[in-house]
């Protein structure tokens, strides 16, 4: 086998009975779309505030072109990325044992847990990542070159994604009447934090997800994704791929922002495939309120993030899955 797997978490290492090519499910569970992008395309240069609203209220998530990031920032840091999954394993765990760099595999919600891991490999989601909170960034001290220098592009990005944010914000507060003066409670900048994965290719890619299916719980979501694709999204009950097209952002609409909205807005309910040949990479950011701003919504009962957050803990530990928002939901008789 020319490639070397010393890179991988244990689990998601071929078995070494099974070859690639001698694996083919009979019956695959999964319905693979096989549609052509319809995704919305907003053009941050000259941001139209209808077509945002659209994609807002009809999709929840649209591609983003025009963004200002330079396109050689976008392939240092993917390029990055992949160095540092590239480690081997073990020295990866090591390296990355700070907790403002937590490294995982598995179902990221679970982290390193043997709960993840028990539930079996068809379960867990194939995925390995890096957490990066952003506003700490200038407080890792690392001693590995190699980490040194991907800190400095990360200091780049992040500023950037603080601009992204924040426009988006403004226009999407001004389509829906939110008092401005307070857009800094509604959207805070520091706690925005990075998401790096690594999905590794996967001779049983009909079987199992990268990521299953979710909405994510920030305000805002901007990803970017490299070539190989496996993003999935629904609209109108339908899935649709969204295919990678190179130096544009993927956003996401997220409960915070739904509620936020009374629902206007729709949290985006999308998933990650597996590729059976290649690896894939994504860099994701997310952003939330303030801690102590309180979501007021004519749909939900009054809730600070953090009371969001603690429910999903709780509810994935409970029940093995995130209710989300309809547990804050008023019930109206
Ligand atoms: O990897 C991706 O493209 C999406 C990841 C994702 O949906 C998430 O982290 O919430
Ligand atoms: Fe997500």
């Amino acid at each position: 086998m020319g490639l070397t797997y010393a890179s991988y978490p244990p689990l998601f290492r071929p078995l070494e009975t099974q070859t690639q090519d001698t694996f083919e499910p009979e019956n695959s569970a999964k319905q693979i779309p096989n549609s052509s992008d319809p995704l919305p395309l907003i053009d941050l240069q000259c941001l139209d505030p209808e077509k945002l609203r659209e994609a807002c209220t009809d999709w929840g998530i649209f591609r983003l072109v025009n963004h200002g990031i330079p396109p050689t920032l976008l392939e240092k840091l993917q390029e990055h990325t992949r160095t540092i999954f590239s480690i081997p394993f073990e020295s990866k765990k090591a390296l990355f044992k700070s907790p403002l760099l937590g490294y995982f595999w598995g179902t990221p919600l679970l982290t390193q847990s043997a709960v993840a891991l028990s539930r079996g490999t068809n379960n867990i989601d194939w995925v390995e990542g890096f957490s990066v909170p952003l506003s700490q960034l200038s407080e890792l001290q690392p001693q590995d070159s190699v980490i040194a220098s991907f800190r400095l592009i990360l200091e780049e990005y992040k500023e950037h994604l603080s601009r992204l944010a924040t426009t988006l914000f403004k226009a999407m507060a001004k389509d829906l009447n939110l008092d401005l003066s307070r857009h800094n409670t509604y959207l805070s900048e520091s706690t925005g934090f990075l998401r790096l994965y690594r999905y590794p290719q996967c001779s049983m890619a009909d079987q199992n997800w990268g990521m299953e299916v979710h909405t994510d719980s920030s305000v805002l979501s901007i990803l970017l994704q490299d070539e190989v694709g496996g993003l999935e999204a629904v609209k109108d009950n339908k899935w649709f791929n969204v295919d990678p097209i190179p130096n544009s952002l993927i956003v996401n609409i997220g409960d915070m922002m739904q509620a936020m909205s009374n629902d206007e807005y729709k949290s985006a309910t999308h998933r990650v495939n597996l590729n059976k040949h290649k690896d894939r990479i994504s860099i994701c950011y997310f952003v939330f309120p303030a801690d102590a701003h309180v979501i007021l919504s004519s749909k939900y009962k009054p809730f600070t993030y953090n009371d969001f957050r603690a429910q999903v803990q709780e509810d994935t530990k409970n029940l093995g899955f995130k209710v989300g928002l309809d547990r804050f939901k008023v019930l109206h008789d």
